[in-house]
């Protein structure tokens, strides 16, 4: 069965727009663990407008499942995420303003600063994942950043999908086709939902974890968090 991260930044979005501390950010962390998530991922920006620096610190001690922490590799990203020591660490390229992650490394242009960021991570016994998208010179420039992982990058997807299902997995299947081949483990994220997920995970070989937060988050207004995890586990049951 794929792993289910659940992303819990959009509890933080809804906690800073009142100040104080409703809803619970920590209890939140706990809960999505209780009904069920596999993991908990938190990707932290610059401007603080949703999960905070503290936040990150105050969540690890209550992580008793797979913390993953996501972010662009700035030296307070790197020094945040080597005092905190998660199970997982994704680098994503954000520039500092953007609303949300929105494309995947270039591995070939950046594959220097990769290479030193994730030998970095790996020396302190962090398990490296990267951002990517479905171009195979980027999968193939992954391989050589020594990154354990990488994360595709599934807004396409998710856009796609509702046109033609069959085009928009194609790009997916061929960059986990060969990630697999060269020795990598694979990710993915970003805008996957509960009409969406399911096709995705049967067709997507090899696929170890997922990570949502924005459409899960969204539906557990609706139909509550527990409920919501365990919808989203069923549709990553293989
Ligand atoms: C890398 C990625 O796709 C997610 O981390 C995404 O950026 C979610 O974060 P937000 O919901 O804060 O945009
Ligand atoms: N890595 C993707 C993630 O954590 C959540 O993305 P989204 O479901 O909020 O789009």
């Amino acid at each position: 069965m794929t792993k289910l991260s659940v992303n819990i930044n959009k509890v933080a979005t809804l906690r800073n727009s009142r100040g104080g501390n409703t809803p619970n950010v920590l209890q939140a962390a706990i809960d999505v663990q209780e009904f069920g998530g596999d993991g908990v991922t938190v990707h932290p920006r610059p401007d603080e407008r949703h999960i905070r620096y503290k936040d990150v610190y105050d969540i690890r001690p209550v992580i008793k499942t797979e913390f993953n922490i996501e972010g662009y590799p700035s030296k307070e990203f790197i020094d945040l995420v080597l005092a905190v020591r998660p199970h997982q660490v994704t680098l994503v390229p954000d520039p500092p303003e953007a609303l949300t992650s929105n494309a995947g490394w270039d591995t070939v242009t950046h594959m220097t600063f990769l290479q030193d960021v994730i030998g970095r991570f790996s020396d302190a016994g962090i398990r490296t994942s990267i951002f990517v998208d479905t171009d195979l010179k980027n999968i193939e420039g992954a391989v050589k950043t020594n990154t354990d992982r990488i994360e595709l990058y599934t807004e396409p997807y998710a856009t796609n999908f509702t046109k033609d299902r069959e085009a928009a997995i194609a790009p997916f299947v061929e960059a986990a086709e060969l990630a697999n081949k060269i020795g990598l483990k694979i990710n993915a994220g970003h805008d996957l939902n509960l009409d969406n997920l399911k096709y995705f995970n049967e067709r997507i070989p090899y696929l170890k974890e997922v990570s949502i937060g924005h459409a899960l988050i969204s539906d557990a207004l609706y139909i509550g968090l527990e409920k919501t995890i365990q919808l989203y586990k069923q549709q990553l049951i293989k």
